[in-house]
């Protein structure tokens, strides 16, 4: 594990207008680990990407990103602080081929150095390099996937922030985003997936933080934990022989 700490979050209280969802999120991601949130639904997972990438109402608490607090900022000040962020579902140009859509994900790049952008996505990601000429809505579903994250990823972010990759994508598919994914992390990328297929993200991610409710209620290695035991703790907070709730 990488020592620094850079992304530190601490009693992170956030959700949409008067509806609170993050009650005292604590978190410290060091520089290059891969970090799997997981949790029942309606835990709080997005909600804490979301909030991490400036999208919801924070009512308290901090985000330290390397030295500063960063809650509040807006996305795109976000975006330039180095996180990015790949949402829930399909959100390339379908009708703009594999080259325009990461065209099109460069705005913020300045144009001379923007091919050399996409060369350097099309060495990470050489599935899309064959593709490149597609239309992304004519592509399969992990293909669009990766399309997404590689859209992301463009941006050279210090932290990747990846939200439920696997939903309707086939086995096949799955792996083929989740080994990027893994390929990504051996490249020293920092990334924080939530994924609601918990038995693929404790095989990649190599720590598990748990939400319930809005807290963090457990946090250590997927090897550490039995599926029985995750399950038990989504539905009753508690681990097996725990008389209270950790949080
Ligand atoms: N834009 C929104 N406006 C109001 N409430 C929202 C909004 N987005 C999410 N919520 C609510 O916030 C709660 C937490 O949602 P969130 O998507 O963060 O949960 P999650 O842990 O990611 O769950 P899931 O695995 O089901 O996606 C839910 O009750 C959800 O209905």
């Amino acid at each position: 594990m990488a020592a620094e700490t850079n992304l530190s979050i601490a009693g992170l209280r956030a959700g949409y207008g008067n509806l609170d969802i993050l009650n005292g999120v604590d978190l410290d991601v060091p520089a290059g680990q891969f970090v799997a949130l997981m949790g029942p639904n309606g835990a709080g997972k997005s909600t804490l990407l979301k909030t991490l990438y400036g999208m919801t109402t924070i009512k308290g608490g901090s985000i330290n990103w390397r030295g500063k607090d960063i809650a509040g900022y807006r996305s795109r000040a976000i975006l330039g602080e180095g996180i990015s962020f790949v949402p829930q579902g399909r959100c390339n140009f379908p009708v703009m081929t594999v080259d325009e859509n990461l065209q099109m994900a460069a705005y913020t790049i300045r144009d001379e150095k923007v091919k050399g952008e996409r060369d350097y996505v099309y060495d990470l990601f050489p599935i899309l390099k064959k593709r490149r000429t597609t239309l992304a809505g004519n592509m399969s579903g992990g293909e669009q996937q990766l399309l997404e994250v590689a859209m992301a990823v463009l941006q050279r972010p210090k932290v990747l922030l990846v939200d439920e990759p696997s939903v309707g994508l086939s086995p096949a598919a799955i792996g083929i985003v989740f080994d990027e994914l893994l390929r990504l992390h051996a490249s020293g990328q920092t990334i924080l997936l939530v994924e609601q297929n918990t038995k693929k993200a404790m095989e990649v991610a190599e720590r598990a933080v748990i939400l319930r409710l809005g807290k963090v209620i457990w946090d250590g290695r997927p090897a550490d934990i039995t599926h029985d035991e995750l399950g038990e703790l989504f539905l009753t907070g508690k681990m097996r022989g725990e008389a209270e709730a950790p949080h």
